[in-house]
C-alpha cells in the first residue's frame, strides 16, 4: 500500500464522518507493518468536549482489532483546510504512544497538498514512555 493510496483510504473514512455540529468532515487512514489498514473518522456529539477526532477513532480502532503500540508504520489525514490538515494537540499525544515518535504521518486536504512529517515532529517534548518500561 502506498502512500496515495493509504490518501484514498482515508478519503473513503471522510465520507463515515459524523459531524452535525462542525460539519467538518475528517477521515483518517492507519497502515500497519503487516499490511493491515485501519479507519477512522470523527465522532461527534451534542455534548461538545465528547467529539473523538478521525485520528483517534482510527487508532483506537486498531487497537480494539488487537494491535499495540509500535504496529503502525504510517497514518493519512485527510480534512477541508486551507492546507495540509493539523492534527489537534490530543491527537498528536495519542499518535506518538499508539505510533511511537517514528510513525509517519500523512497530512493532506483535499487540494491534495500534502505534508509528511512524524508522530514525533508532530510533539516535541512530549510525555512519552518507552514501549518496554511501560
Ligand atoms: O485533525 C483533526 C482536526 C479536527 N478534527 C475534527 C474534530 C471535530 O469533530 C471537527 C472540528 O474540529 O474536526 C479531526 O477529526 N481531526
Ligand atoms: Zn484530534
Amino acid at each position: 500500500m502506498n502512500q496515495q493510496q493509504l490518501i484514498q483510504e482515508a478519503t473513503q473514512a471522510r465520507q463515515k464522518a459524523y459531524a452535525p455540529y462542525s460539519r467538518f468532515l475528517v477521515g483518517a487512514a492507519v497502515l500497519t507493518h503487516d499490511g493491515r489498514v485501519f479507519h477512522g473518522c470523527n465522532v461527534e456529539n451534542a455534548s461538545y468536549g465528547l467529539c473523538n477526532c478521525a485520528e483517534r477513532t482510527a487508532l483506537f480502532s486498531a487497537i480494539a482489532a488487537g494491535c499495540r503500540p509500535g504496529d503502525f508504520k504510517t497514518i493519512a489525514v485527510i480534512g477541508d483546510t486551507d492546507g495540509p490538515i493539523a492534527p489537534c494537540g490530543a491527537c498528536r499525544q495519542v499518535m506518538i504512544e499508539m505510533g511511537t515518535p517514528a510513525m509517519e504521518v500523512v497530512l493532506t486536504n483535499l487540494k491534495q497538498d500534502v505534508e509528511i512529517t512524524t508522530a514525533g515532529a508532530l510533539l516535541p517534548g512530549a510525555f512519552y514512555l518507552d514501549p518496554n518500561e511501560r
